[in-house]
């Protein structure tokens, strides 16, 4: 008698979950959870005191401590206030460093039902026919050669980099359900933050984040745009507050691939979903700039719900030691918008200070 069972490459067997499962998703993290308690302490102490090497030493420790939790292997991050007669030490204690995302309670537990992954021994091929995870990234992206494949280089002196930086397609990453292991090359955003980056005070931007002493090549992961995730009515809700004084770290979660997998028409969906980096953040969420060297690309990797991948920021150029890293805040408003915006002078735009030879003047706040 012939053997009818579909070729095991296509599904994942019971055993093969069970095999996969010393790697089960962590439990999710609650916004109400998000520690204070350093943030509170400080707060308390003569503003004075915030102002010292102590309490820059102590931001930096708490970084390393936290990311040691969240991002392990991260490198080390520096908080530097280089402005003469600014004695602003650190960025503000109102929020905790983070590299998670932590759900607001109007946000459902992540969907692990409708996750699926591939049943690879090893490292996935990205030539594979089979790879339900080269299938699954192949709907939405081919490489220069129309092939299907990762979003990623899998050679050995590009691993990890985006194939083709600046193009702008959603990351399905292989994830904890998969039976390959952590070495596969489908495994980026996962495995955290590999480039050097320091936190350091600008003259007209507030605090931005820079490359380190170190090259940052062009597809290269940066970090993800951490904070809390919250439903459409909290974050409108807070969105009109924090226009009032004029600083919104709101994000909205959206890509294209996410109307287009709901049946809308392009432009149609409204994003359900928004992460507000005000309470809670690491050092990714970057300034504004009208020509940006970063771009922010939606990523999945334990999530089966479309509406809700991870913000990642990658590399789109070569970004030098010490130079700004940036992305453009929705886009730069078109010629229309800032007549507009002038005329209104709308809380949502501010004077873009990016300084590009092509700077708008205004920016999306
Ligand atoms: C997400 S925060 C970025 C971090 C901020 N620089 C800080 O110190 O907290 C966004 C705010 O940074 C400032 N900013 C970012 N890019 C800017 C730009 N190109 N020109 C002027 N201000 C900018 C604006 O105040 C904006 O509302």
């Amino acid at each position: 008698m012939g053997d009818h069972r579909a070729p095991v490459d296509d599904y994942i067997t019971f055993e093969r979950v069970s095999e996969a499962a010393h790697r089960l998703p962590a439990p999710y993290l609650l916004a109400k959870d998000l520690p204070h308690t350093l943030q509170d302490q400080m707060n308390r102490l003569p503003a004075m005191y915030r102002k010292t090497q102590e309490a820059v030493s102590i931001f930096e420790a708490s970084i390393r401590e936290i990311s040691a939790i969240d991002d392990p292997g991260a490198p080390p991050i520096s908080i530097i206030n280089p402005i003469e007669d600014d004695d602003e030490a650190t960025p503000p204690w109102e929020f905790s460093y983070t590299n998670s995302i932590w759900h607001g309670e109007d946000v459902p537990a992540p969907d692990l039902k409708s996750l699926k992954g591939c049943n690879c021994h090893g490292v996935c091929n990205p030539k594979s026919k089979s790879c339900a995870c080269v299938k699954k990234q192949s709907e939405w992206y081919e490489d220069e050669n129309r092939q299907p494949g990762f979003a990623y280089h899998t050679s050995k002196s590009m691993q990890g980099r985006l194939q083709q930086p600046g193009r702008q397609y959603p990351i399905f990453e292989c994830n904890d359900f998969c039976g390959c292991d952590d070495a596969c090359g489908n495994r980026v955003v996962q495995h955290g933050r590999k480039c050097e980056v320091n936190i350091v005070k600008t003259k007209q931007k507030g605090w931005g984040v820079f490359a380190g002493p170190k090259r940052i090549p062009a597809g290269s992961f940066i970090g993800k745009y951490t904070g809390e995730l919250l439903g459409d009515p909290v974050s409108e809700e807070r969105g009109r507050k924090y226009n009032v004084f004029g600083r919104t770290y709101l994000f909205d979660v959206d890509g294209y691939q996410i109307g287009k997998t709901l049946g809308m028409a392009e432009g149609e969906y409204d994003a359900a979903y928004t992460i507000d980096a005000y309470h809670a953040g690491n050092a990714i969420p970057q300034n504004h700039s009208c020509e940006p060297n970063c771009m922010i690309l939606c990523c999945y990797i334990n999530e089966g719900d479309i509406e809700r991948p991870l913000l990642t920021i990658f590399s789109m150029v070569d970004i030098e030691p010490n130079e700004e890293l940036s992305f453009s805040y929705s886009g730069a408003p078109d010629d229309t918008e800032v007549e507009a915006a002038v005329r209104i002078t709308s809380a949502v735009y501010a004077k873009c200070c990016c300084g590009a030879p092509s700077c708008k003047g205004i920016m999306f706040k």
